[in-house]
């Protein structure tokens, strides 16, 4: 069985740092703009459960194909991974904005569990603190999701429960897992926005 995910929230806020550590149990500091899509798998009640996972950069580019690929991306997962920085505010506000366009794209019956973790990121780094965890729980109790604090940088434990946590939830939604966009529109999409980048930057 495979599953596709998709890490999403601001820039800066970790994204890259938990996928990696989630795949290599290491931190490495620094990441890059990596656009990727990662396997792994592991086994789940004696199966095994493959998660696809979606690591995008975060883009203000407002042009109609750059939101229609966040659609795109949205209709793709079965699950989301919603990163915040503790130390970053607007980062936590726009994980607000992001449960709300997931709930509306994906047009979820509201007895389903959203499969939506929400994850503050930099748990290290408290005394930089300017979102406080009740605030965190505050807003996953609001809109029916799960939440971990977690330190990419510390911690791979904490970082396999947000996925395991997940995959649970997405048990609990009993979702049907298929796709309506296969991976080749994915890429082809992909490189619209990549090539439409580069005709920017000249
Ligand atoms: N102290 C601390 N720093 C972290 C943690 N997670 C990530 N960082 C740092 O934050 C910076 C951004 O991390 P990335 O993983 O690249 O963030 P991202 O969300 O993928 O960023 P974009 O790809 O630009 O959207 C890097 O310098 C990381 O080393 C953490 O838990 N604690």
């Amino acid at each position: 069985m495979d599953a596709n995910i998709v890490v999403m929230g601001t820039e800066s806020v970790g994204k890259s740092a938990l996928t990696v550590r989630l795949l290599t149990r290491r931190f490495i500091g620094e990441y890059g703009d990596i656009e990727s899509i990662y396997s792994h798998s592991f086994m789940v009640d004696g199966r095994e459960l493959t998660l696809n996972i979606w690591d995008s950069p975060y883009t203000e580019d407002l042009s109609v194909e750059a939101s229609l690929l966040e659609k795109k991306k949205v209709q793709w997962a079965d699950g989301y991974v919603l990163v915040y920085s503790i130390c970053d505010r607007a980062s936590f506000n726009t994980v607000s904005r992001l449960i709300q366009f997931i709930k509306s794209t994906k047009d979820y019956l509201s007895t389903d569990k959203t499969p939506i973790v929400i994850v503050g990121n930099k748990r290290d780094l408290h005394h930089r603190r300017t979102v406080l965890s009740e605030e965190g729980w505050m807003l996953a109790l609001k809109t029916d999701c799960h939440f971990y604090e977690v330190s990419a940088a510390e911690n791979y434990h904490s970082v396999l429960m947000v996925f395991h946590g997940l995959v649970d939830r997405m048990k609990d939604a009993k979702l049907t897992m298929k796709r309506p966009l296969g991976f080749r529109g994915i890429v082809k999409s992909m490189s619209a926005v990549f090539a439409r980048r580069r005709t920017d930057s000249f």
